[in-house]
């Protein structure tokens, strides 16, 4: 549930609360985040991902639990007292500095000598190469430059933490794609370990080696991108990340599940016993459609097609099964789309293998 990471923890929290009045933002949550890590806290809005970031940099003093970073507790600490740097959605520029004075703000302030501003300034602005836009204003810049500026201007202090809070919400899909990468090397090449905190789950996929599930205040489930996606613990989570088929159903045998429309045959023996009432989870890009009846008894139903969104690479059928339960397969697009098999009122067989499914109590 909470995997220790291999060379130690840098960044330890410890059963970690806050309440604001009677109500709790953040219940009890524990987290270990190695050195050089990029760390993903995902959850809707109001699930208490900020609260705990705020923490993290000492905006909010925690209600109970600590914070040890390297080591070293950060209780009473203020925010410019902790080797921690937080960049907001906002990017938070100076609008009447130009590029170059906003990158040195914070080490003038720190009273550095002139030349090691000057050369910091520099190399800060070489790695988020905006050299030659140091004398432009903020409002000169689009989006993405402005993000690779504050970013500059966050690293500059070389802080041990980097707390990124929604740190692209403000750009379009196409260039938040670009920038999540561009962020992700920069981060990697100076080894500096980062949090951060978003509600888009593929941007927790790609930036992070590792993401926590956020909801109520709690932590989840932590685990690796393929490992939140493939083996979530709880309903929660499959819903959440993703695309999913929640099948309520009863345990019917060593690895069998009985649901309205399908029996499924599982790869594995369940921990549960006959009776037991389960969910069993289904990505929609592990099924597959046929005109047929594939063969076999288990893990097929015959539903009729209701509706399909054309993506591109790939296309999402939606299914009516025969007790008026939905089911969602997506089927990539090996061929051109006129030359699709299925069409609206059409019956399809959808069919998946034996370990396409994950079974949950929870
Ligand atoms: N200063 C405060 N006083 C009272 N309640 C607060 C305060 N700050 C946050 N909360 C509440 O705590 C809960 C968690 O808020 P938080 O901002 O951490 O959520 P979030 O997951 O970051 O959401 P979002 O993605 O919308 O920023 C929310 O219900 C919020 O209303």
């Amino acid at each position: 549930m909470n995997p220790v990471p291999e060379d130690g923890a840098f960044l330890r929290i410890e059963s970690v609360t806050k309440d604001f009045g009677g109500f709790r933002a953040v219940d009890q949550v524990s987290l270990d985040v190695a050195r050089g890590e990029i760390f993903a806290l995902l959850g809707s809005s109001g699930s208490g991902k900020s609260t705990l970031l705020r923490m993290l940099a000492g905006f909010e003093a925690p209600s109970g639990g600590r914070v040890l970073l390297d080591g070293v507790d950060l209780a009473g600490r203020a925010p410019y007292e902790r080797p921690v740097n937080m960049m907001f959605q906002s990017y938070a520029l100076f609008p009447h500095l130009d590029v170059w004075d906003n990158v040195a703000f914070g080490l003038r302030r720190e009273g550095l000598p002139r030349t090691e501003v000057a050369e910091r300034a520099q190399a800060m602005l070489r790695l988020v190469q905006m050299e030659s836009f140091a004398r432009r204003k903020p409002h000169q810049l689009s989006g993405g430059q402005q993000q690779r500026v504050a970013l500059a201007r966050s690293l500059a202090k070389r802080p041990l933490l980097l707390l990124l809070d929604e740190p692209l919400g403000a750009l379009d899909k196409k260039l938040r794609e670009e920038t999540q990468i561009e962020l992700v090397n920069i981060i990697r090449s100076i080894g500096v370990t980062c949090v951060l905190v978003t509600h888009d789950q593929e941007e927790a996929m790609m930036m992070a080696s590792r993401i926590g599930v956020m909801s109520h205040g709690r932590l989840l489930q932590i685990g690796s991108p393929a490992d939140v996606y493939e083996n979530p613990s709880s309903r929660f989570v499959a819903d959440f990340i993703g695309n999913v088929n929640l099948m309520e159903g009863t345990v019917a045998g060593v690895a069998e599940v009985r649901c309205a429309d399908v029996v499924h045959r599982l790869a594995q023996a369940l921990p549960q016993r006959p009776g037991d009432a389960v969910t069993v989870a289904v990505r929609p890009e592990k099924i597959r459609l046929d005109a047929s009846a594939p063969p076999g008894e288990g893990n097929r139903v015959r539903g009729v097609v209701r509706a399909f969104s054309y993506f591109g690479d790939c296309t999402m059928y939606h299914l009516d099964l025969p007790s008026g339960a939905k089911l969602k397969a997506n089927v990539e697009n090996e061929r051109r789309h006129g030359e699709l098999a299925f069409a609206l009122g059409d019956a399809v067989w959808a069919s998946w293998q034996p370990g396409a499914q994950v079974v949950l109590t929870d």
